[in-house]
């Protein structure tokens, strides 16, 4: 953790009552809970200097298949996403409280390295973001940040290509510029470098949101084909492709709450809270 970095209080051992309430409080409504959690969330709170942007936020992300995180804009979205791999240690400002596990480990956790733990969960931007080099250096930029710069790197490059759905259209041109490519190969050229360092999560903040509806629609079916293998992460203002992707849902609302957190389907056909089912019928945005 850097001097600037984000501050840790663990909460979630705490047997004081008060605070079992407190967290009670903040529940959010569904089934925050699963079986097959491998990443969870214990009364996790966000600053930014003094304001906050997240509200004790408690939820299990299961392993494998699409958790979507929705809600209107400001209310944490990307913060929670951020929290998840530590992406938020690089903003001055930010601080986090409370417990967020990753195989029951405290990501927070002083011991944790925060570089080896982005390895393990790898992110996807909003923007097309691919480095000013080759499309195969693209891909094998994360394996030699690990050091696996050996004979294999290659067969890596190539099978992450692959897993991308970009393989067949670049396979002639990999020493062409990543930059040379349309928005939606650059956006699957950095999906392909998000896993060639094979990680277990996907978090992805609105990867189509800067595509055309061909594009998007191929983003789609690669997160879908994706969450077969990994657990994927992804924020979207989008709810039809929220509805249309994912297993679970989160519903964050106004202030940095998490206000509802279930299956999908349950989510869109009959939600638990009135707030969420005036958000999704659009009665508000
Ligand atoms: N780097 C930052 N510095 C200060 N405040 C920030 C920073 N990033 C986000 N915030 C604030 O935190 C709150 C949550 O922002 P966040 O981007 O997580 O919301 P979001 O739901 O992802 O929004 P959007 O859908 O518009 O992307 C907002 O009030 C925002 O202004």
């Amino acid at each position: 953790m850097t001097a600037n970095g984000p501050q840790t209080v663990t909460t979630s051992e705490s047997s004081d009552s008060t605070a079992d309430a407190a967290m009670a409080d903040n529940a959010p409504l569904g089934s925050p809970r699963v079986d097959d959690a491998v990443i969870e969330s214990r009364n996790l709170d966000v600053f930014y200097g003094d304001d906050q942007a997240l509200h004790g936020i408690d939820m299990d992300i299961p392993e494998r298949g699409v958790t979507a995180l929705i809600g209107p804009s400001g209310c944490g979205k990307s913060t929670f996403l951020r929290s998840i791999n530590r992406m938020n240690d690089l903003i001055d400002v930010a601080r986090v409280e409370g417990d967020l596990h990753f195989h029951g480990k405290n990501v927070y956790d002083e011991d944790v390295d925060p570089v080896a733990l982005r390895r393990k969960i790898g992110m996807v931007f909003q923007k097309p973001n691919p480095f000013p080099k080759s499309i195969f250096d693209n891909v094998a930029y994360g394996l030699r940040v690990q050091g696996k710069d050996d004979g294999d790197v290659e067969a890596k490059v190539q099978t992450a290509l692959e897993r991308a759905a970009l393989f067949e259209e670049v396979e002639d041109q990999l020493d062409s510029s990543g930059l040379d490519l349309s928005g939606g190969q650059q956006q699957r050229l950095c999906i392909a470098r998000a896993i060639a360092p094979d990680p277990e999560v996907i978090l992805m903040d609105e990867p189509a949101s800067a595509l055309d509806p061909v594009a998007t629609s191929k983003i789609e079916d690669l997160v879908e084909e994706l969450a077969e293998e990994y657990t994927v992460v992804i924020v979207t203002h989008n709810m039809q492709q929220a509805a249309r992707i994912s297993d679970k849902t989160a519903v964050f609302l106004t202030g940095g709450n998490l206000v509802e957190f279930d299956d999908t389907n349950k989510i869109f056909n009959n939600p638990e809270s009135d707030r969420v089912e005036d958000y999704i019928t659009g009665k508000f945005g």
